[in-house]
């Protein structure tokens, strides 16, 4: 075989590797020579006779032409399932990155999965991405089940000052919970849709016992969730609290009603400060056009409420179901969440000796400064509007309540007596 045969052997046996064959060629000195035109006519240069003649040899340039027809029909024929799933696909990706991401890229991001709107074909609704302030606290690990049983990926920001693990340890190894502790008075960037700002000491053991840190969470907290909500774009809830009325000198309250607060009292850290809240939370929505709800939460009771609280009872944590029933709805608020049941400490007294220990001591003590001396909210707005009303009365509820309390102090004492008697017998 010649060397010239060899190279058009080559070519016809190896079309996928043309330059490789000239590198092949040039190395044997077998280059043909550009400057020889073929039969008189002009002469192609060979970077592009070759290219030419490739694609010309057998029938590439048909089969080509029909894959690219081919092609186009598909395309043609299913628009919107194809970019439909490619979206999802987008937004999968999206969502990913921006839960992994910081700085502002995950805010543009977190909008773009956010606005999404139109759930992709074949792909069932996502749930929420909701922060939950508070959330290993009395209410707020109650609202937490509730978000978990509904498909929501929840994060709760706790700094555990009253709350405790235990109240949401049955969700660890859920993927789609998750746990920070961490303060509200420093700022976090979390991707989420909707939070809940639960976060503060709410029992007056607990907010007297550092009103300066009770103010600044308040304040500070408030300041910073609302920052976080405003730059992701998500929806806000305030837990207010009946305490903004004061001793109120209006009865029942009205949600119009502005309060009889006294400013520089031992109360003020927590009645001011969620005063405060609220109006950084109108601020908000009038100013950064954020999209915000407030709800006036009146003294809650059930499982899992500190043992020390001391506060008084009236209300079951179905509660829970009105802050979900505002967050989900239109209306800002702020609306009244409590139960209208009236009766004084007295009946309420008799009622726990009814319910827990026949022989449980009734004593008399002066009140405590700035204690409102009657408290009743009225709330037809909140039926009215949200919906929602308490289902359980005290008489039912309490002792729901009074088994949990039994449970951890007794359940507790019981481990402790265990763990003795295993220490004794070793
Ligand atoms: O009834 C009300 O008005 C109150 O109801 C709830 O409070 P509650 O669940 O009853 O009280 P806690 O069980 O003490 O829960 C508060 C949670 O906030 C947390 N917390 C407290 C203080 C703080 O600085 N940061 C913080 O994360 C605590 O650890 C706890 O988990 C809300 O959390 C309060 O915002 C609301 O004012």
């Amino acid at each position: 075989m010649t060397p010239s045969s060899e190279l058009i052997h080559r070519g016809g046996g190896h079309d996928a590797h043309p330059a490789a064959d000239e590198a092949a060629a040039a190395t044997a000195g077998h280059y043909p020579s550009p400057n020889k035109p073929p039969h008189g006519k002009a002469p192609l240069p060979p970077w592009l006779a070759r290219p030419l003649r490739y694609v010309a040899g057998e029938q590439r340039l048909l089969f080509t032409l029909l894959g690219m027809a081919l092609a186009s029909l598909v395309f043609l024929l299913a628009p919107s399932s194809s970019s439909s799933s490619s979206s999802a696909a987008s937004v999968a990706a999206v969502g990913l990155a921006a839960r992994h991401s910081g700085g502002s890229s995950s805010v543009s991001m977190g909008a773009v999965a956010r606005h999404q709107g139109r759930v992709p074909l074949g792909l069932k609704r996502k749930g929420l991405r909701v922060v939950v302030t508070g959330g290993a606290g009395f209410v707020g690990s109650h609202l937490v089940d509730r978000l978990m049983e509904r498909g929501d990926s929840v994060i709760v920001v706790d700094n555990l000052f009253t709350g405790r693990k235990e109240n949401v340890l049955h969700h660890a190894g859920n993927p789609r919970f998750e746990m920070i502790r961490h303060d509200v008075v420093e700022p976090i960037l979390l991707e989420v849709d909707q939070i809940y700002h639960l976060a503060c000491p709410a029992s007056p053991v607990h907010y007297k016992h550092n009103p300066v840190k009770t103010i600044k969470t308040n304040v500070v907290g408030t300041l910073n969730m609302l920052g976080l909500a405003k730059r992701v774009g998500a929806r806000f809830l305030l837990t207010s609290t009946s305490e903004v009325y004061g001793d109120p000198l209006q009865h029942p309250q009205v949600e119009t009603y502005w309060g009889n607060v006294n400013p520089i009292g031992v109360r003020s850290c927590y009645d001011e400060g969620k005063r405060t809240a609220e109006t950084l939370t109108m601020d908000y929505h009038r100013g950064a056009n954020l999209e915000v709800r407030i709800a006036r939460i009146f003294n809650t009771y059930g499982p899992r409420m500190c043992i020390d609280d001391g506060r008084v009872v009236s209300n079951f944590v179905a509660q829970v179901e009105g802050l979900m029933k505002l967050m989900e709805g239109d209306h800002v608020g702020p609306f009244n969440l409590g139960n209208p049941g009236e009766f004084t400490m007295l009946e309420l007294a008799k009622v726990v000796q009814d319910t827990i220990d026949p022989n449980a001591r009734i004593e008399f003590r002066p009140n405590t400064a700035d204690d409102p001396h009657k408290r009743k909210p009225d709330i037809t707005r909140a039926k009215d509007m949200l919906g929602w009303e308490p289902k359980i009365s005290l008489r039912k509820g309490l002792p729901l309540m009074v088994q949990d309390f039994r449970n951890r102090i007794f359940g507790d004492q019981q481990q402790q007596h265990n763990s003795k008697e295993d220490a004794g017998d070793h």
